[in-house]
């Protein structure tokens, strides 16, 4: 028996009892049929006679922007938006979206999170933001990041190192050296307001930090020595510098795979080493590649790599990466409650699933 709000009405079109087949085709779409479309250049026998052999039941399906809960239709979509629609079985809002409310609407600088990173700066301690620095939107966005930073100046932070993870993935390659340039910017208006704003780290998200599905726990040790312990072989008095720099060495460098770099002073010391009593908020709303680098501030027992120092910091997501491991502890954007999923009509209507990927 079936509990009520889990009862379907029949499919007008498919019949009840037959072996059901999602398959998802990363990066397919169907668009204007012109000479830029590779897909409909190309010769793709499969999927033609899968649509010509039942035009009643071809459908074509929004994978971006507000179909999928994005900010904007100007967004692209992206693998993890994508599955959060198809296992929610609804329109939810994304992890951008819920960051841009929250800002929108003040409730940022009011919750639970950002009260307890504040804590740290009226204490002395300084605020880092770990994160992919473009507006891509996919992982992170830097209006989001430079919100942040205006928010904790106003409420009374006078200390801010960010350490920047240069993108050239879900963004032009080579647009690295103009959001560096933006939030360099920032960082000086900031400094002209009383508040000692500067880039400490940085390095390519494919090369630093940001690893996924622990692929390579290298990546994250290399973030962690330049990041918390300033520590990397390139050290540059800016990070305009160390872009610029590294590309003169390496024309070929993509902006994804820039090695670990550390800003210092004229005599040589990190501009920005993550100390006890600080606090470290990750401004990347998209978890699965910055898990690694949660585990490594917020777990006492860790033994991905030699932390060599593990300081005692307050370290905030900016949503909660894994609802399971509760990983952060801590975070800016409560996780949405969503009810009703796909999987639990499958599971109370007895279909049974086999997921695979
Ligand atoms: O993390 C990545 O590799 C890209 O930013 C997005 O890729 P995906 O959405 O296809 O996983």
């Amino acid at each position: 028996m079936v509990a009520s709000e889990y009862q379907l009405e029949a499919h007008p079109v498919i019949p009840k009892g037959k072996p059901f087949l999602l398959v998802v085709l990363d990066g397919w779409g169907e668009n204007k049929e012109d000479e830029f479309n590779a897909i409909y250049k190309a010769e793709c026998p499969t999927i033609k006679s899968l649509k010509e052999g039942a035009p009643r039941r071809w459908r074509t399906i929004k994978a971006h922007g507000t179909a999928v809960g994005l900010p904007s239709d100007a967004d692209m979509g992206n693998s993890e938006v994508g599955h959060n629609a198809m296992g929610a079985g609804k329109i939810i809002q994304q992890g951008a979206s819920l960051v841009d409310n929250a800002l929108e609407d003040g409730s940022m600088f009011t919750g639970a999170g950002w009260n307890f990173a504040k804590e740290s700066w009226a204490n002395g301690g300084t605020l880092h933001f770990i994160g992919l620095l473009s507006d891509g939107g996919v992982h992170s966005r830097t209006d989001q990041l430079f919100a942040l930073m205006y928010g904790a100046s106003d409420h009374g932070c006078k200390r801010i190192r960010v350490h920047v993870l240069t993108d050239g993935r879900d963004v032009p390659d080579g647009s690295s050296i103009k959001y560096v340039g933006q939030l360099e910017k920032e960082c000086e208006n900031l400094r002209s307001h009383g508040c000692d704003a500067k880039i400490a780290s940085g390095g390519g998200r494919m090369y630093v930090t940001m690893d996924r599905y622990e692929a390579d726990w290298n990546i994250v040790e290399r973030g962690w020595r330049a990041h918390v312990l300033g520590d990397a072989p390139n050290k540059f008095e800016s990070a305009l510098d160390a872009l610029t720099k590294l590309k003169e060495e390496n024309p070929k460098l993509n902006d994804q795979f820039y090695p670990p770099f550390v800003v210092v002073e004229k005599d040589g010391s990190p501009v920005g080493t993550i100390e006890d009593g600080d606090v470290v908020v990750n401004i990347n709303f998209r978890a699965d590649r910055v898990i690694q680098i949660s585990k490594a501030f917020e777990y006492e027992n860790f033994d991905a790599f030699d932390r060599v120092r593990w300081p005692k910091v307050k370290y905030l997501g900016m949503m909660q990466y894994d609802g399971d491991l509760k990983l952060p502890s801590n975070y800016l954007i409560a996780p949405p409650l969503i009810e009703g999923t796909s999987g639990q009509y499958l599971c109370a209507n007895g279909v049974r699933t086999f997921a695979c990927r």
